[in-house]
């Protein structure tokens, strides 16, 4: 018996597990071998719609609770999701193709913002307005009822346990639905949460996109939306969610971000970071990859070489293999994708100089493996370097001054993360004021950290997530005025 099959793989709905009342399922792929290793509920918009019943009659009792009792749901997920973590770690590993210890990972960072949102239960605050002797003037923060999530493929338990914590600690019930591609952990987590929540708190979805993620984004009764996914889903889900209602849509999309080497960087740190900022352990597919790396040209030959060298040393291997550092690219239409832009970079005349080829070794022959791959001298405005590719493709090009680096970094349609490696304090802030980013590093790449707000500039998202603002965006606001004396004068309007 595999681990897959170890789990219910159904859907989570008021409290009881189901599949899709037409029966329908999806076949879920290993991406290292291309095995079909179980299946998982294709659920239809009729579904859907019973999810959000049920997220709708779970909410009056949710939202009264006193906020600490919420908190201490969220904690009793946290600790539950570290005891399993494990478990959920080869789920994710063995269904997005990535390392076993990077998913590791994410079951601590779910835990932890998990965690995080539960000590922010009480700062979901409103405010007194000053309004004269006559009049009380305050502000209430509530939450909007039910709310829906749909999620992206990298990081699948975090994206559907760690990210619905702001929106339940606001007092909002949820429905959020997986990607098809990565649904197992998400249904393994399921089995937990049945047993700490209230029914209908938690609804867990899974299916297609234009069926089970559509019917979520047009429901009528789910005015608070937030999506993690590609930028062309996202605009779609926009316009779809404005056809039904006014709705509140946050988007956190991809990605095409600069890592600027200046001439006076440290070239071995800066070296570790471009190899760090390319998450070539999540196998590129991240939206915050720093996948163009644009240095001065006075060290251009050192730092393409350096990191030529380090990428030669990454070791391809099946996920769940402790020395693993490289996995399975997630499934078959993103591996032909990134292929496709290794032809581009080869035919817009950029210098490969490492990797570029599908690996196909002994154990990795039938799986989604590609090795890590290095573009110089890349063309900054063609399509190599302007496009989100969402796997291990690193894109350099060199730079003479401050302002053609700047011009170059801000030349995409995106703005998620930008980094820039400099000893000079002035070099360091105007590039973080210049960048059209919405999270920058300096000389480091790749960190999170919580309560500082992840969320893109231009086409690369709306909202921030993972903060303070995140806690409020869960809340609608509400101004109240009391009038307990005589009516003032009119002053203004
Ligand atoms: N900014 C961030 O925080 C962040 C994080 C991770 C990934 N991403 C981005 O996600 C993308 C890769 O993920 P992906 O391939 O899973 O993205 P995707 O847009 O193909 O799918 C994301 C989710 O949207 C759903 N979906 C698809 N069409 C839909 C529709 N018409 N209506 C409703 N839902 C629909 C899918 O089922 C899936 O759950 C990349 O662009 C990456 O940069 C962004």
């Amino acid at each position: 018996m595999t681990i897959a099959t170890q789990i219910s793989n159904l859907a989570l709905i008021g409290g009881e597990r189901r599949g899709a009342s037409d029966g329908r399922t999806l076949d879920v792929l290993n991406p290292s071998n291309g095995e079909i290793i179980t299946q998982i509920p294709r659920l239809s918009a009729a579904d859907v719609d019973d999810a959000v019943d049920a997220a709708k009659r779970a909410f009056p009792a949710w939202a009264a609770l006193e906020p600490l009792q919420r908190a201490g749901y969220l904690d009793r997920l946290a600790d539950a999701i570290e005891a399993n973590s494990e478990r959920l770690a080869q789920l994710d590993s063995l269904d997005n193709g990535s390392p076993l210890h990077e998913m590791r990972f994410d079951s601590k960072v779910a835990a932890g913002q998990l965690r995080y949102f539960a000590g922010l239960v009480l700062e979901a605050q409103g405010s007194t307005i000053p309004a004269g002797n006559e009049r009380l003037m305050y502000s209430l923060r509530q939450p909007y009822g039910v709310v829906g999530r749909i999620s992206a493929f990298n990081h699948p338990l975090l994206f559907t346990v760690g990210k619905m914590a702001g929106a339940l600690a606001a007092g909002n019930t949820v429905v959020t639905k997986p990607s098809e591609h990565t649904s197992l952990s998400s249904l393994a987590a399921a089995d937990i949460i049945q047993e700490i929540f209230p029914p209908g708190v938690i609804n867990i979805i899974t299916g297609l996109g234009h069926e089970a993620g559509d019917a979520l984004v047009a429901h009528p009764d789910v005015l608070r939306l937030a999506f993690i996914g590609a930028d062309g889903t996202g605009r779609a889900i926009q316009r779809r969610a404005a056809e039904v209602a006014v709705k509140h849509v946050t988007l956190e999309l991809g990605g095409k971000n600069p890592i600027v080497i200046f001439p006076d960087a440290d070239v071995d740190k800066a070296i570790t970071g471009a190899l760090r900022g390319m998450n070539f352990t999540w196998q590129g597919q991240s939206c915050g990859s720093t996948s163009r790396l644009i240095v001065h040209r006075s060290i251009h030959r050192q730092v393409v070489d350096g990191l030529a060298e380090k990428m030669e040393a990454i070791r391809s291997g099946l996920p769940q293999d402790a020395d693993t550092d490289i996995g399975a690219i997630v499934n078959e239409q993103q591996f032909n994708k990134v292929m496709s832009y290794i032809e581009i970079g080869k035919e817009e005349g950029a210098d490969l100089v490492a990797g570029g080829y599908r690996v196909t070794d002994g154990a990795l022959a039938d799986g989604f493996f590609i090795r890590p791959t290095l573009f110089d001298n890349v063309d900054p405005y063609g399509r190599l370097a302007q496009e989100e590719i969402f796997g291990p493709v690193l894109a350099a090009m060199p730079f003479d001054d401050y302002d053609e680096a700047l011009r170059i970094a801000n030349s995409v349609q995106y703005g998620l993360t930008a980094s820039a490696f400099t000893q000079d304090l002035a070099t360091a802030h105007r590039f973080a004021r210049d960048i059209e980013a919405g999270y920058v590093w300096i000389n480091e790449t790749s960190r999170h950290f919580l309560g500082t707000g992840f969320g893109g500039y231009k086409n690369s998202g709306i909202g921030r997530e993972e903060n303070h603002e995140e806690l409020l965006s869960w809340t609608q606001s509400k101004n109240v005025s009391v009038l307990f004396g005589t009516e003032a004068p009119r002053a203004g309007h």
